[in-house]
């Protein structure tokens, strides 16, 4: 954002200055409406049976992701007038670190079946923007290859934990050396969830070797299977439909790529659950933050604050693992009335983040008054990618801060600090 304060604070608001200014609408989206954005993401993904599905699907009845931006509604915002906020300052400090905003890029898998840059798209976006990117154990890229797209940007890895320790220490040796400062390890997908649309089609991209990358490019995953590591990224359009047939019809390349698949997959811990025990040797051989992600009950909050953990993402995964589960803002509502819990965020050495549900700026106050220190995007910026690439995902950050921006001034609020933790002064719910 090339428009900051006298006092050097960006101002993201510039951007809805920019927009009605160039005459043109919002580009390239040309609508700055998460609703509308996702329709477009279907209509362009059409060709690829089960993509949008994947990318945007959700588990079960999906009652678990329309629940999470119902109960979002159910908190409302009760604003102030005659504050003088001029100059909204977004900046956060997480981890030491200070960032321009509340706003991180969630990990996301399999990004090769949506957008032909793959990770890259949200690298590079979320480096121009000094925004945190997380990637994801599951990326069609490799560690170094997303390392080198993200350039000086922030970045932060997530682990699906590998079932040998030995390969755990490899992935977070590659991660250090690669510059990702935070550890982002999520414990609500020891398995995938019962994802209808996914087993209408069959659509498992790992079986054709989609999102397997991190794996293939790892020297010691490798080793175990008797391989070399390699730095092939799969092509685009992924096909899923036709990869499916030649792995039925016993094609030997397609059989390789599933083993290798499958292989990760193994690797990568599906279908096995942990004990909070496992925690300790992860947190021992990583020595920046560990943010544990998927917590969603309080005694959880507590146990990571027990673990050593240094952060936790309350998240339920955006709804795509257990139908049914409560919605994530009621989950971070309940968490922050923990005495230990904004004990140890209050003392500095635990850090609150939030996800599943944030569409818009008043998503982020609501969020960040409720406790928050800062929040994770998904399908947003996914359907940025799936529609124009990296210049998607820069425009739906830009969109989301902007927006934030500018609902603070509405609020009388001077900028995020002034909204942490304060859901006592600045929120009711309703209840329709
Ligand atoms: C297509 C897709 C793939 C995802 N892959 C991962 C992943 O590999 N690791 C992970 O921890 N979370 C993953 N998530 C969950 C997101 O990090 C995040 O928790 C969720 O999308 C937030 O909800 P929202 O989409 O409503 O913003 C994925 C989400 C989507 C939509
Ligand atoms: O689809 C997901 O939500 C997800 O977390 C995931 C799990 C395994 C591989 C890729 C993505």
């Amino acid at each position: 954002m090339s428009n900051v304060s006298s006092d050097g604070i960006p101002q993201w608001g510039t951007y809805m200055r920019e927009i009605y200014l160039s005459g043109k609408g919002p580009e390239p989206l040309g609508t700055v409406v998460f609703e509308e954005i996702e329709k477009k993401a279907i209509e362009k993904l059409k060709d690829q049976p089960g993509s949008f599905l994947y990318s945007g699907g959700s588990a079960g009845t999906w009652s678990t992701y329309t629940g999470n931006t119902i109960a979002m509604n159910k908190f409302r915002i009760i604003p102030r007038m005659l504050v003088p906020c001029n100059n909204r300052d977004l900046r956060v400090t997480l981890f030491g670190v200070t960032y321009p905003s509340p706003l991180l890029l969630g990990p996301v898998g399999v990004q090769g079946t949506f957008t032909a840059e793959g990770e890259y798209a949200p690298a590079k976006a979320a480096a121009k923007l000094g925004v945190p990117f997380i990637m994801s154990s599951a990326s069609t890229r490799s560690i170094e290859q997303v390392a080198q797209a993200s350039g000086n940007g922030p970045r932060w890895y997530q682990l699906y934990w590998p079932r040998h320790e030995e390969v755990t220490l490899s992935l977070l040796k590659r991660a250090k050396e690669n510059g990702f400062t935070g550890l982002v390890l999520t414990l609500d997908t020891m398995s995938l969830g019962w994802r209808p649309h996914d087993l209408e089609r069959s659509y498992l991209p790992f079986g054709h070797g989609v999102g397997t990358q991190v794996g293939s490019s790892d020297p010691v995953f490798m080793s175990r299977l008797g391989r070399k590591p390699t730095d092939d990224i799969p092509e685009f359009p992924y096909d899923a439909v036709a990869k499916q047939k030649l792995l039925v019809e016993g094609d030997p390349a397609a059989k390789e790529a599933a083993q290798l698949g499958y292989a990760w997959l193994a690797e990568a811990n599906f279908g096995f659950y942990r004990s909070w025990e496992d925690v300790k040797p992860v947190r021992d051989a990583w020595e920046g933050p560990l943010i544990l992600k998927g917590i969603q009950h309080v005694d959880d909050a507590e146990m990571a604050i027990d673990i050593g953990a240094d952060g936790i993402v309350v998240s339920n995964h955006g709804g795509r693992q257990l139908d049914g589960a409560i919605p994530s803002i009621y989950a971070l509502e309940s968490i922050m009335k923990s005495q230990k819990v904004r004990a140890a965020q209050k003392s500095g050495k635990f850090t609150v983040m939030f996800d599943s549900g944030i569409r818009t700026g008043s998503d982020i106050i609501k969020a960040m008054a409720l406790g928050a220190q800062a929040v994770l995007l998904g399908r947003p910026w996914v359907y940025g990618a799936a529609l124009a690439g990296q210049e998607g995902v820069e425009q739906v950050i830009k969109i989301i801060l902007a927006d934030l921006d500018v609902s603070l001034a509405q609020a009388g609020l001077k900028g995020v600090a002034d909204v942490l933790g304060r859901a006592d002064q600045i929120l009711t719910k309703v209840d329709f």
